[in-house]
């Protein structure tokens, strides 16, 4: 079986744009299939909870384009779905099969929806019930109550309220809220139980009413849809970040020091899930928010407390909050989440049976999980994910308490967020920033560091050379700022090996050139060529760590760096070692420059640096000074491998 190993971790800091909602993906496809006119649908999330709904639907008659990167043209029908057949896998996606299966039913067609193993055991029998009272037809395929399901033509008719229980899914009643406006006639809809999830509902009835349908409810009994109302597409449409996968990050920051912001979601939001940022307010997080992102830090004392909470209303982010009871001060009771056992898995046991692995005392009832820490936790457990995303998403946080932990089947994340990992790393791998100027031997050093702890290396300079020389070839002048900046940001580089690829010419050396250091030098005191690259260079934090040499990497990317090293050496001693470089490289002494040439250069060069508007190089409050002029490379490496066990000794012993 697949598995990511996660290293023992101490801080998340950092920042995260999100992927889209699945919730409001999923709806808003299937509205504008359904509405007149078309839709542009922007940011959709791209992950196999959405793949499925775009195949079925374009099975089923709707014009689907990709116009850009998660962003599609949708033509909608204007009422039922023109193709009259279809076979359609839903894989696991709740948020497909249901809705869908009640727009098919009043379509008058024959249809066949089936899943993965799992989906055929979640239920689906409330729904079904609710479209026979109105007379469609729709039948279990195989076992009586759940997928897979034969739909057939019938003839429907809305003369009295339709009855149906909400404390399964709330997704039966966002179904038929959705499909009903495809009868033209008004239609009733009554509870006969409880209704659980009701955020969820209030996303569809938000997104109905920006497709023109609205519903009267009254309390969360009873909702009407008055006939004569159809969809109509409102034009361009957004999708906003997805809340319950902000939830991991948020607990990052609340487990792992902070502060982690999440963006794509905030005080704006129509996801019920950012609620969750209150119940990790009770733990004593902190937050801030604001209207398109939200904070997370540790609390001021450090310790999360406990908490005991009815969470009906945030099942799916409830179960971050199962994890983050790891860390908090005493028993944690997460309680109201029975939906939890029909879900990707029986959520409650599998949440139970994986932190018993960690030493957690766990107990359960029909409803209710108790999560009671532990003083310290088992490390190397293995934690299966049960093919469960949020499982695998969950358990990640355990290593930010200091726990290395195996996940296994981390793929299973590309139900909703399939860079998860990756993105994780982005905020919680730990960051060895290594500054200096330039031949202070820091290339060599870092390197050296990042080769001992298993890291990934990034040497910004030379993504700075390698921006100077794309734009000497390209004919952009070393001074044209926003030439210089387009170059940077779609620099055609690649880092295969110990080589460096430009638009597949192999220029490791060519960027070595003494004018190209110059160049870089130059280019890297312009703004907008800066904040071209931060990005790019901030992509390179990955588990299990990094080491990132340049001159900005403690002040300006990496700000959050738990280890920041300012290496250097007098301007004679990096002369010096430059000079015997070029001696080592075999340069025929006249064409060597003077010693004294090099050092008036890199006097030069260090007074360029420090004085430059942006990203000035010099010495962080934060940093260590590594002062190499009388140390080889040997004691260089070993006294920068000192700071790092001092002050991550989790991660290097
Ligand atoms: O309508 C929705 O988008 C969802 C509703 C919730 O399900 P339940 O209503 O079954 O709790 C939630 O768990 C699911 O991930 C998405
Ligand atoms: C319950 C979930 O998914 P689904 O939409 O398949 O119900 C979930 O994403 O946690």
């Amino acid at each position: 079986m697949e598995h990511i190993d996660l290293p023992a971790l101490t801080r998340a800091a950092g920042t995260v744009r999100l992927p889209g909602s699945k919730s409001i993906s999923n709806r808003m496809l299937l509205l504008a299939a359904l509405a007149q006119g078309e839709t542009e649908i922007r940011d959709l999330l791209d992950s196999d909870d959405t793949k499925v709904m775009l195949e079925a639907l374009k099975k089923v008659g709707v014009g689907v384009t990709v116009t850009g990167v998660n962003a599609y043209r949708i033509t909608g029908c204007g009422g039922p779905f023109p193709g009259k057949s279809g076979d359609l896998f839903m894989g696991n996606a709740g948020t497909a099969i249901r809705p869908l299966t009640a727009a098919l039913a009043l379509s008058g067609g024959h249809y066949r929806l089936s899943g993965v193993p799992r989906m055929h055991e979640r239920p689906i029998g409330d729904l079904v019930d609710g479209l026979r009272q109105i007379g469609a037809d729709v039948r279990y395929a195989g076992k009586d109550g759940f997928p897979p399901l034969e739909i057939f033509p019938a003839a429907v008719k809305l003369a009295a309220p339709i009855r149906v229980r909400g404390d399964v899914s709330s997704q039966f009643l966002t179904a038929l809220l959705m499909a009903l406006p495809l009868t033209g006639e008004t239609a009733v809809i009554e509870m006969t139980t409880e209704l659980i999830s009701k955020p969820y509902i209030e996303i569809t009835l938000n997104l109905m009413s920006r497709f023109g349908v609205t519903v009267e409810r009254e309390g969360w009994q009873r909702f009407t849809l008055r006939g004569g109302q159809r969809y109509v597409s409102p034009g361009v449409v957004h999708v906003e970040g997805d809340a319950s996968g902000a939830s991991y990050f948020l607990a990052a920051g609340a487990i792992g020091g902070g502060p982690v912001r999440v963006e794509g979601v905030g005080r704006g939001s129509i996801q019920g899930d950012v609620r969750f940022a209150e119940a990790l307010a009770v733990m004593g997080a902190r937050i801030e928010m604001g209207e398109n992102w939200i904070e997370a830090s540790a609390p001021a004392t450090g310790k999360l407390k406990a908490f005991d909470l009815d969470l009906n209303h945030i099942p799916d982010a409830a179960m971050t909050l199962a994890v983050a009871a790891l860390f908090a001060d005493g028993p944690c009771t997460l309680r109201n989440i029975a939906s939890w056992r029909v879900k990707e898995t029986d959520r409650i046991a599998a949440m139970a049976a994986e932190l018993r692995k960690l030493g957690a005392a766990v107990e359960e009832g029909a409803d209710w999980i108790t999560v009671a820490p532990a003083p310290t936790y088992s490390r190397n457990a293995a934690i299966d994910t049960y093919d469960d995303h949020r499982m695998a998403m969950c358990f990640s946080l355990v290593a930010l308490g200091g726990v290395p932990l195996r996940i296994n089947d981390p793929k299973c994340v590309a139900k909703t967020f399939p860079d998860y990992f990756d993105r994780f790393g982005r905020i919680a791998a730990p960051v060895i920033a290594i500054d200096g100027p330039s031949a202070s031997g820091k290339g060599t050093v870092a390197q050296r560091v990042a080769e001992t702890l298993g890291f990934h290396f990034l040497d910004s300079g030379a993504l700075y050379r390698l921006t100077a020389l794309a734009a000497l070839r390209a004919g952009v002048a070393l001074d044209d700022e926003t030439g210089v900046a387009a170059v940077a940001a779609t620099l055609p580089a690649e880092f295969p090996g110990d080589r460096i690829l430009l638009a597949g010419d192999d220029v490791t050396e060519a960027i070595r050139a003494e004018e190209i250091g110059v160049g870089a030098s130059k280019v890297a005191a312009l703004p907008a060529v800066r904040t071209a690259l931060l990005e790019r260079q901030r992509a390179y934090r990955r588990l299990p760590g990094l080491v990132a040499d340049g001159r900005d990497m403690g002040s300006v990317v990496f700000p959050e760096a738990p280890v920041k090293v300012f290496l250097t050496a007098s301007a004679e001693a990096r002369a010096e070692r430059r000079h015997k470089q070029l001696i080592g490289k075999g340069m025929p002494a006249n064409m060597r420059p003077l010693l004294q040439d090099i050092l008036q250069e890199l006097r030069e060069r260090d007074a360029r640096d420090a004085a430059r508007s942006v990203a000035p190089l010099k010495q962080e409050e934060d940093a260590e000074l590594v002062d190499t002029t009388p140390l080889g490379i040997d004691e260089a490496v070993a006294a920068v491998l000192d700071i790092v066990r001092r002050k991550l000794p989790q991660v290097v012993s």
